[in-house]
């Protein structure tokens, strides 16, 4: 294929790129979540949307990796696209350049409504305690994701179906769990996203409420306050920029 053709084939492959973020929380019917119950009954619609919305800025320079001859289609808008279109001559170059951070390959289960979501960190650690948890998530989350470092304990749960239909009432994006999630049938039917490591049935104690908005470091990388969260089925990827496709 000759360079102008490939130019071609990138140019109509990134004009059909979604945009950035508004359609991230649609992966549900719309549904009340004033209730605990997240709207028990509500399925999941087969097909989630992508990150994309009314932020977008389609980009056509690109690194290697956004090339359509490669498979690169900016359409489908996953961390996946994320990376292919910001690696640089080697796909491995996307950790050594750490612009992207991605998190370790099967550290979380998907666990929320929502199994694609994105937005701005805010962050935990806290150790089987969680009132800081709820004290965030009473917050109004304009579209963030609440990184919790619960230093990867599985001895009790830092959050349950209360927690995530107060995430998906107050507008968070969805929630990243170095710990253990309980209620996890009814966390599924809220319209938020929640990564974790696995369900517990033993709620955390409400004593000690460990710090907020510090660096935060598991599943090989470091979140620090204010990065960009992209989560998916594919994974989860970090970055210190907003990413463009
Ligand atoms: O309240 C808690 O600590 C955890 C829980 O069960 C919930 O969020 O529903
Ligand atoms: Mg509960």
């Amino acid at each position: 294929m000759s360079a102008r053709t490939k130019l071609l084939a990138l140019a109509r492959a990134s004009a059909r790129a979604p945009s950035f973020l508004a359609a991230s929380s649609a992966a549900l019917p719309s549904t009340s979540t004033s209730s605990s119950s997240c709207g028990r009954g509500v399925a999941p619609s087969p097909r989630p949307p992508p990150f994309g919305g009314a932020h977008s800025r389609v980009v056509v320079r690109c690194g290697h990796g956004a090339d359509p001859t490669f498979g690169y289609d900016p359409s489908r808008a996953g961390t996946s696209e994320y990376v292919d279109k910001h690696f640089g001559p080697e796909p491995m170059d996307v950790i050594a350049t750490r612009k992207l951070r991605v998190m370790t390959a099967g550290y979380f289960k998907d666990f929320g409504g929502l199994k694609k979501f994105a937005g701005r960190a805010s962050t935990i650690r806290c150790h089987e305690n969680n009132p800081l948890v709820r004290a965030a998530l009473n917050e109004p989350g304009d579209g963030r994701v609440l990184v919790v470092d619960g230093g990867g304990s599985t001895r009790c749960a830092l959050m349950g179906d209360n927690l995530a239909a107060l995430a998906a009432k107050n507008g968070w994006s969805g929630v990243v769990v170095n710990g253990c999630v309980r209620d996890v049938d009814d966390v599924g039917r809220c319209r938020v996203g929640v990564k974790a490591i696995a369900a517990h049935p033993v709620p955390s104690s409400k004593r000690d409420p460990g710090l907020r908005d510090v660096d935060v470091s598991f599943a090989g990388v470091t979140v620090s306050p204010g990065d960009w969260i992209y989560a998916d089925s594919d994974g989860v990827v970090v970055s210190g920029e907003e990413l463009t496709l």
